[in-house]
């Protein structure tokens, strides 16, 4: 017998042992995958056959397939083409409806008269609830968010608080005296026109911007949307602390830059681990202020804006420390500074691409200036003396607001007929708004001014209810005047002393859709573009 007979056998063994072994693999996995599937289809049919049958009062969901994850990659991926899609997948029902990523869920709201009511029920949809989850993410204790969010008392000295209100909600009435129309307001403007008027020279640009080359005596090149960046949040530090933040430290608007394009983060709550580009900078402008906060009074306070003061009395008069004022005040330094250097951006880039619409800003606002020098305050800002630049802006906000109001939802409540429950989150997809064709006419994704401008309804869109870039109700952006007021006068400004070009032919940028933002879309990576700032050659309409 040979050793291959003597074998045969015991392979035989072998192989039928594993075959079984398989067989009973591929059974018990059959079993498992079979057992999941039924899971899966059990969950799929509660989920979203069976539960909204049972519930017809509450928010109909989007259907997704993986329990866990919902719609979060989606989301992640760009969130609005993914609100684009579910509206379109609920086009015939006309109310609010439920997305679910990563296990939260959102009712989202995308007709104008539900997101009226959205902003309504201030008590019920809280929108200090998230600007407390964004403490918290920043570093905030809970002892001094406690602090800042308990009713303050009526009597109290500072701020009048005739409701009992918080200091984090008297925070918001302050911002409102510092920055709607009147005096405080008035001081800001001619503090941001003289700004404009020393900042914005050749020889300024070629001093102190460290983004400009000049090729030739006369010319100087810079990356518009870095400039903007860097030129719109240099202005608004100098609008809330003079010159004295700039002393404690020199690269405070440098670190916001970085930190502001990874914004997205911080709305995400990223994980600290995976976010130390973020934190790096933050850390740093947070220590920063609290240095500030520490100087002696006499070295900072009268360089400060009224508001600024006003709230370092408020805060630390309920005992919160200077680190976690710090934490407070920087959430304002973003307010200011998020929005604005991106406006100008693309209403710049806008015009550059529309000469006919760059000659009538020139034109609108050359009264608004003796020489070279702004002078009125007020003449750009009067849509009567300068309807095409008001037209300009509404527009520029309009194709570019990308972002959305979110309240936590604190009690139940119902809004556009539906039962939104307590814990979820509500949100106002501004963007959505701000496509309705049967509102804002055809073609909603091209830039045209003369839709705000041509007809009765036209003129009438900027009190819609459609219109939301700065959000609504009590929390609706306090500093849209300023705003306004600041990006048309650096636009007018340049225009007036300089003719800019862009250098080469680059393409139309291309916006960050992935990332959200707190309302202005940022431009994609790669996508800046250099343009050619010189001495003006043709004065004939306005001298
Ligand atoms: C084009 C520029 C701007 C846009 C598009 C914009 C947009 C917004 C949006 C969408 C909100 C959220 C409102 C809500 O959800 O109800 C908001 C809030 C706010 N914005 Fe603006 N903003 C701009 C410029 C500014 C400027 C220049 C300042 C300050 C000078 C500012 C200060 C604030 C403040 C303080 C809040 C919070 C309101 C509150 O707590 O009551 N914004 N803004």
């Amino acid at each position: 017998m040979s050793a291959a007979d003597l074998a045969g056998p015991a392979d035989l063994q072998l192989a039928l042992q594993r075959l079984l072994l398989t067989t009973e693999w591929n059974a018990a996995l059959s079993r498992a995958l079979l057992c999941t599937l039924l899971a899966w289809a059990v969950w799929r049919c509660w989920k979203f056959t069976v539960y909204p049958m049972l519930h017809p009062d509450e928010p109909k969901e989007l259907p997704y397939l993986v329990p866990v994850l919902g719609h979060g990659p989606a989301f992640f991926k760009d969130s609005n083409g993914l609100l684009a899609r579910a509206r379109q997948y609920f086009s015939g029902i006309n109310e609010p409806f439920a997305l679910t990523v990563f296990g939260r869920t959102f009712y989202v709201v995308t007709h104008a008269k539900h997101s009226a009511e959205v902003y309504k029920h201030t008590e019920a949809l809280s929108f200090e609830e998230c600007i407390q989850t964004l403490m918290r993410f920043n570093g905030s204790d809970e002892e001094a968010i406690q602090r800042i969010y308990s009713p303050a008392a009526i009597d109290k000295p500072g701020f009048p608080n005739p409701k009992g209100l918080s200091v984090g909600v008297l925070v918001q009435l302050i911002h409102v005296k510092q920055l709607h129309p009147g005096d405080n307001m008035l001081s800001m403007q001619t503090q941001a026109r003289d700004w404009i008027n020393r900042k914005l020279s050749l020889d300024a640009l070629a001093k102190e911007c460290k983004l400009s080359t000049s090729p030739r005596p006369g010319r100087i090149e810079v990356p518009l949307y870095e400039w903007t960046s860097d030129y719109f949040v240099c202005l608004g530090q100098h609008l809330y602390f003079g010159d004295v933040l700039d002393r404690v430290d020199p690269q405070y608007p440098d670190a916001y830059v970085v930190f502001d394009e990874l914004i997205w983060k911080m709305l995400y709550q990223y994980p600290k681990f995976l976010c130390r580009d973020l934190t790096a900078p933050r850390d740093q402008m947070i220590a920063s202020l609290e240095r500030y906060y520490q100087l002696p009074p006499d070295q900072r306070r009268d360089q400060a804006a009224w508001m600024i003061n006003a709230i370092e009395d408020e805060i630390r008069a309920i005992g919160v420390d200077d680190a976690n004022l710090a934490i407070v005040v920087f959430h304002l330094y973003f307010a200011i500074n998020t929005n604005a250097r991106k406006t100008s951006f693309w209403m710049l880039t806008y015009l550059l691409r529309n000469p006919e619409y760059m000659a009538a800003f020139r034109a609108e606002t050359a009264p608004a200036f003796r020489g070279n020098d702004l002078v009125d305050v007020t003449h750009i800002h009067d849509p009567a003396k300068c309807p095409t630049v008001d037209a300009i802006w509404h527009e520029t906000l309009r194709v570019t607001g990308w972002a959305a109001s979110v309240r936590v939802v604190t009690r139940d409540v119902v809004v556009g007929g539906k039962l939104m429950r307590q814990g979820n989150r509500v949100m106002v997809p501004h963007r959505l708004l701000h496509f309705d064709e049967t509102i804002f006419g055809k073609d909603p994704a091209s830039w045209n001014p003369r839709r705000w401008l041509d007809t009765d309804a036209g003129r009438k869109l900027p009190s819609s209810p459609a219109w939301r870039p700065f959000g609504g109700g009590r929390t609706k952006c306090s500093g849209r005047f300023l705003a306004k007021y600041a990006v048309t006068a650096f636009v007018a400004t340049l225009l007036r002393r300089f003719d800019i070009e862009a250098v080469g032919n680059p393409p139309m940028p291309e916006p960050d859709v992935g990332r959200p933002v707190l309302g202005i879309i940022s431009v994609k990576e790669g996508y800046d573009y250099q343009v050619a700032i010189t001495e003006r050659k043709d004065k004939g309409v306005d001298v």
